[in-house]
């Protein structure tokens, strides 16, 4: 089966489009990458967006057209990305998040995509599956990380564990023990690490009055030295010590918290590269700290995927801190990382129609393993 898959995430960077083939069902899941591209979104939708995931009050006319909108664009995606490959049967579209809130004791979670999956579904005459996390959360689950299942059919190794690390706006890591072991599907987790690139991102459009959106290849921050007091001191934050199951975004690691962090550096007089390397390293302290606190072991091997793979200044430091474990990229492994997370969209929608379940209640808490995502008929 021919399909698309449909990503916007945290970064709000662009849609993510990957055009897969894919065949076999889960342990003989096969996927070939026919084309892969991202489209950045307009720069007054992209602001909008971000205006909104900072907490910005619209109202429901405006929420409908936002929704409109980013469904044009995904629809959009969609089409380019089908161009001089065979027509899609099916999408499956992640949309753009512009609203998470994890579960708590008294309350379920509640997770926001906007681009309505039927108006993508209308506008392109293709089966459309969208709203994969809503089941999750209605289980109790935090909606989220949903990647791992797919890590764990397509990124399991049968000696080596893996540690499958998303850095994205926000990261997420999918552990794999050897898949040797007869029990080892009960033993994948996954949680959302803290941030990725969101709050580096913040301090390079901070810095150069919004001319650059991110710090390429990490070259600003690796002119600095992170300050270990501020780290220590922000990895005593709650969600740093918390428990999987657990999932966060901008709402957290957004404008506010990246204001709190800039005020604290602005007292210790950082200067402009020492306060990018110090994000940069409270991206790699918080990913280091929750692999010694959560995992039943450090892996031998880690897997980066997600923009922030390309970031070879975190990549460094990463490799510094852990010097037990061997750090590659899922591109090594025949998963090219820049697309993963739509590839991972496209399956859930195959596994959709086959009657496939996408989550992992160990993972996201949910109650049971579902069906995930709405699907979106053409007539
Ligand atoms: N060459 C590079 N050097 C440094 N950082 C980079 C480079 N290329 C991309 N990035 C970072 O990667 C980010 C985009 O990553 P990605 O597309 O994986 O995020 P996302 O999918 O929006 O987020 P999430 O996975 O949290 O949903 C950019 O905002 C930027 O910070
Ligand atoms: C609510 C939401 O959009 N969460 C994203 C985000 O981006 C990274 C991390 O936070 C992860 O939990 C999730 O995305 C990936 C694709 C997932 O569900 O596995």
């Amino acid at each position: 089966m021919i399909v698309v898959g449909l990503m916007s995430g945290t970064s709000v960077d662009g849609i993510d489009a990957a055009a897969i083939a894919v065949s076999g069902t889960e342990a003989d899941l096969q996927v070939d990458l026919l084309a892969g591209e991202t489209y950045p979104y307009p720069p007054e939708l992209r602001d909008k967006i971000l205006a909104v995931c900072g907490g910005r009050a619209i109202s429901m006319m405006e929420l409908g057209m936002l929704d409109d909108a980013i469904a044009f664009q995904f629809a959009n995606a969609a089409q380019k990305i089908q161009a001089q490959q065979p027509k899609a049967d099916l999408i499956g579209s992640h949309g753009q998040t512009v609203y998470h809130r994890p579960p708590s004791q008294d309350r379920l979670g509640y997770s926001l995509q906007l681009g309505r999956g039927d108006l993508i579904a209308r506008l392109t005459g293709i089966k459309t599956i969208c709203n994969f996390r809503a089941v999750d959360l209605a289980l109790g689950g935090e909606g989220a990380p949903l990647v791992p299942k797919i890590d764990a059919c397509l990124l399991s190794h049968p000696t080596k564990s893996r540690a499958v690390q998303n850095i994205g706006g926000i990261g997420n890591v999918t552990f794999l023990p050897p898949n040797q072991l007869s029990d080892w599907k009960d033993r994948v987790w996954g949680w959302d690490t803290g941030p990725g690139n969101a709050l580096i991102d913040l301090a390079v459009s901070h810095l150069s009055d919004g001319s650059q959106t991110y710090d390429r290849d990490g070259q600003w921050a690796a002119g600095g030295t992170p300050d270990r007091q501020l780290i220590t001191k922000w990895l005593e934050q709650d969600f740093f010590r918390q428990s999987p199951p657990k999932s966060t975004g901008r709402e957290l690691f957004g404008q506010d918290y990246f204001t709190r962090c800039w005020q604290d550096m602005e007292q210790n007089n950082l200067k402009d590269s020492d306060r990018l390397a110090t994000l940069t390293e409270l991206t790699v302290a918080s990913i280091i700290d929750s692999y010694q606190r959560f995992l039943p072991q450090m892996p031998d091997e880690i897997l980066l995927c997600g923009g922030g793979a390309r970031n070879l200044y975190l990549r460094q430091r990463l490799q510094a801190e852990l010097t037990s474990a061997q750090i590659n990229t899922t591109d090594e492994v025949g998963i090219d990382g820049n697309f993963k997370e739509a590839i991972a969209f496209a399956i859930l929608a195959y596994w959709r129609v086959l009657a496939i379940t996408g989550n992992l209640p160990q993972v996201t808490g949910a109650s049971k393993p579902a069906l995930l995502g709405e699907i979106h008929l053409v007539e």
